[in-house]
């Protein structure tokens, strides 16, 4: 009788052999489509701490009872990094497990803050636009707009719409495939002059006030509020593969280095809300953030891989007065004592080179 783990054996049968496949190529994606995800999570207060922990994402609020109180919290939520990333990981095996690579985000909105441990997700997707992409004919660009509810109560949590490259089954005739706009004959990529303000000023603090306060200064000079942060957090095994699998993130660009060998980036990335995280980790740091509002204009430039150290730029884009503090956090801390403050992060590596920007809108409190 053959023995089937013969080398010889197994490596015929291999070849022979069908493969149950994982998650849809760009073919199968139809505008207007839905998309039920089955592997909903239940959120935990160790996946939280896992995540805010590994991302230097350290406010109180997420942490103690105490502080979680002062914001109107009956006990301490998840952390909203956390929250999106266990929306998201939902997602992955229906819409992007094929891989291909994760290239943008617009209209992150927390509908709900301070979502508690214990509760059940149901995620949601819809298809909302398809396109070739001309530059790499293996691959198609697909955007859905995913929702997150409780499922309990069915009340939505978190929405955003989001773009990755999604392999075709069949790739298209194309020219240039992987040659970049800006990249010139030697394959050098051309720098633009910059235009960046003359003067790049820092807040004094943390609180609304600092921001608004730097902003004036600012305002009627070749100035900006721009500034970096000193963490930096290398990305390894835990913060490349463990924390996207903890939250079903079955995307093989982050735990599977063989598939990973024969791709643009010929081995295993950083998960792009990592990546953010960690930069948002730094800024939050350097803020007194009340709760998140929303996030627009995020895309992944480049890829980071093991050995890589992301590091936080925060520009201060606006800081307003606002009562939206009210509706989002009741409790003492809620409404009266914050202002929204509105900032462009980038991410960038050792290299400083930029990895990922995006535009985020934060309560931030008033000083007492
Ligand atoms: C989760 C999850 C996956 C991940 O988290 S993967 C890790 C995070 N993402 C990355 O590391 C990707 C970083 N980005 C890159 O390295 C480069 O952007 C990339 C993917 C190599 C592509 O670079 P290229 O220079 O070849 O091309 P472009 O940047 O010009 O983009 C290719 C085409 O895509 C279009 N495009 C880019 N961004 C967007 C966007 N935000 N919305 C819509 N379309 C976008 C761009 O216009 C190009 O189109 P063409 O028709 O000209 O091809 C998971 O998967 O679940």
């Amino acid at each position: 009788m053959t023995d089937w783990t013969d080398a010889d054996a197994f490596a015929a049968a291999l070849e022979r052999a069908e493969t149950r496949e994982k998650g849809n190529c760009f073919e199968d994606f139809a505008e207007g489509e839905t998309v039920e995800h089955d592997p909903g999570l239940r959120l935990s207060r160790h996946g939280s701490e896992l995540w805010a922990g590994q991302t230097l994402n350290h406010d109180p609020a997420y942490w103690r009872p105490s502080v979680a109180r002062t914001r109107g919290y009956d006990e301490v939520p998840v952390h909203p990094d956390y929250l999106l990333a266990c929306v998201m990981g939902a997602s992955v095996e229906d819409l992007s497990e094929k891989g291909g690579y994760f290239l943008g985000r617009e209209d992150l909105r927390y509908h709900r803050p301070g979502v508690p441990p214990g509760t059940e997700l149901r995620v949601e997707s819809v298809v909302e636009e398809t396109a070739e992409s001309s530059s790499r004919p293996a691959y198609g660009i697909v955007t859905w707009e995913t929702t997150g509810y409780d499922a309990a109560t069915g009340d939505r949590l978190l929405s955003y719409s989001r773009t990755n490259m999604i392999p075709r089954r069949e790739p298209i005739a194309a020219d240039g495939e992987g040659a970049s706009a800006g990249d010139s004959e030697d394959g050098q990529a051309e720098r633009a002059d910059p235009d960046i303000a003359e003067e790049l000023l820092a807040p004094d603090g943390g609180y609304f006030e600092d921001f608004r306060d730097a902003l004036d200064r600012a305002d009627g000079r070749d100035a900006a509020v721009a500034y970096r942060h000193e963490r930096g957090r290398t990305i390894d095994d835990t913060t490349v593969a463990q924390l996207p699998l903890a939250t079903l993130n079955t995307a093989k660009q982050h735990h599977n280095a063989d598939a990973m060998a024969d791709s643009p980036s010929g081995e295993i990335v950083a998960y792009g809300d990592v990546t953010r995280s960690i930069a948002l980790g730094h800024a939050r740091s350097d803020e007194r953030t009340l709760c998140e509002v929303s996030c627009d204009d995020e895309r992944f430039h480049d890829f980071v891989t093991v050995g890589d150290t992301v590091y936080g730029f925060t520009r201060v884009l606006d800081a307003t007065e606002t009562d939206r503090g009210a509706a989002l956090a009741d409790g003492p801390e809620g409404g009266p004592d914050a202002g929204e403050v509105t900032f462009e992060h980038v991410a960038f590596n050792q290299r400083d080179e930029p990895v990922y920007s995006g535009t985020r809108t934060a309560l931030v409190r008033r000083r007492d």
